[in-house]
């Protein structure tokens, strides 16, 4: 699968729905006294919250960009209140403001980009230094040298670049710019909800710092909403962990059992496993025997009829079709038996693969390239006066499977029960 074609709308839509709608929200003229007291505390709650799940399980990068988001949120929010309540901003408003614009992204960046690689505790520690080290530092500046240091933020470096409508240190669009691309380098690379709401929210950060004392809303809403993007992309991922296989992508086992809890009065489940893998296994080694898996699982995800297919555990696959009878099931079960039977495999060597894609295609392409096919035996069953519960569908399901297997593999067989008697239906290419 390519890395764009891996690109999924659901890691992104969470979080461009709550960049909408705090957008709305926050150049709204005025919000609801109701709205105003939930924004002014949200920040700190999403801190409390969302920090001690980051903690619980141990999602230090997560942790830090809520701390560094809190951190610029309380520093702003302090200017902005003098601003509202005096009418004219403070002194040293200024100072802070370009200081903010330029610490707030490079730290999100820098935070977003860290991966957590090393032990739990060096990894807190390393990343609390880093924190109090760049914190310290500008603290220091700001206090020893605050003119030059203002004068130094807000001078223009390339007066050819600059536009009216740019109101950060002009240093800010540069970095914001780097720190987008690096991170839209990394969802490419790995496409996890994580990744793809740290994108959003740089977009969104970029939206906030430029219009914190211009909309009367936009700090605590727009921090509000980073930081509830980050809880959310880290519950998603959490989500994705319990119900996902990691291995083929497919949802798992947990998944297939809550589908199991609500499928109604008529369906139908089928199993299918892979033929002969052990031996294939036993031939190619394990790490093939996995793309195998992925490719497998690639197929029969294409099943049509409304089914939905799980991982249920090794070599062994569940589809279920809610509101179907067997009858309305078989052809599609047949067709991607055809699909798997026929889905071309293509073995290299690791050791041997070229590091150039052309070349890679022309080797594919030659004579010595090894090419191999696996089967799948599929055995289905719908619920019915035999078989009532879900489990006894589930059982009726393997032992059609196991009749597949008995009939010479790569079939699909239905098991129809009436009145006691067992019909074993076997279709075979
Ligand atoms: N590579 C890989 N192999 C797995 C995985 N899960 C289970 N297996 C292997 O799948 C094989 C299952 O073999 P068996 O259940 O004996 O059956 P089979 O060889 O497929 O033969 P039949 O089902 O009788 O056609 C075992 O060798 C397992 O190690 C996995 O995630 N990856």
């Amino acid at each position: 699968m390519s890395r764009l074609a891996a690109l999924r709308l659901g890691h992104f839509l969470p979080a461009l729905l709550l960049l909408g709608s705090g957008l709305l929200a926050a150049t709204l003229p005025s919000l609801t006294d109701f709205f105003t007291s939930l924004f002014n505390v949200l920040p700190t709650l999403l801190l409390l919250l969302g920090g001690t799940f980051c903690m619980v399980y141990g999602r230090q990068r997560e942790l830090f960009i809520l701390l560094v988001l809190y951190m610029g949120y309380f520093v702003l929010d302090d200017q902005v209140d003098h601003f509202r309540d005096v009418g004219r901003v403070r002194d040293d408003a200024a100072l802070v403001f370009h200081l903010c614009s330029l610490l707030l992204p490079m730290l999100y960046g820098l935070f977003a980009l860290w991966r957590e690689r090393t032990h739990l505790i060096q990894d807190l520690i390393a990343r609390f230094a880093v924190l109090l080290a760049v914190c310290g530092v500008a603290t220091a500046l700001a206090r020893r040298y605050p003119l030059a240091l203002e004068q130094w933020l807000s001078t223009i470096r390339w007066p050819a670049l600059h536009a009216e409508w740019m109101s950060l240190a002009q240093l800010a669009y540069p970095l914001f710019l780097l720190i987008g691309v690096a991170l839209v380098v990394q969802y490419l690379r790995t496409p996890r909800p994580v990744h793809a709401v740290q994108c959003v929210g740089v977009i969104a950060l970029l939206w906030m710092l430029p219009n914190t004392f211009i909309q009367p809303h936009a700090l605590q809403v727009m921090t509000s909403v980073v930081m509830l993007m980050i809880v959310v992309g880290v519950a998603h991922e959490a989500y994705q962990m319990a119900f996902r296989d990691e291995l083929t992508g497919l949802p798992g086992r947990r998944a297939l059992n809550e589908r199991l809890q609500r499928l109604g009065r008529n369906y139908v489940l089928a199993m299918a496993d892979v033929d002969h893998f052990k031996k294939f296994n036993d031939t190619h080694g394990h790490d093939v025997g996995d793309q195998v898996l992925r490719l497998v699982a690639g197929q029969l995800r294409k099943v049509g009829g409304g089914g939905k297919v799980y991982r249920y555990g090794g070599e062994e696959f569940t589809l279920v079709f809610a509101g179907k009878t067997v009858e309305e099931c078989l052809p599609h079960l047949e067709a991607i038996r055809q699909a798997v039977e026929q889905y071309p495999i293509q073995l290299r060597d690791r050791q041997q693969r070229p590091g150039d894609d052309q070349l890679g295609r022309q080797r594919r392409g030659g004579a010595g390239s090894g090419r191999v096919s696996v089967t799948v035996s599929i055995g289905v069953a719908q619920r019915g006066v035999a078989q009532r519960s879900v489990d006894e569908v589930l059982k009726a399901a393997d032992k059609a499977l196991y009749g597949a297997k008995s009939a010479g593999r790569n079939c699909v067989s239905s098991q129809v029960k009436r009145r006691g008697a067992v019909k074993l239906k076997s279709s075979e290419s």
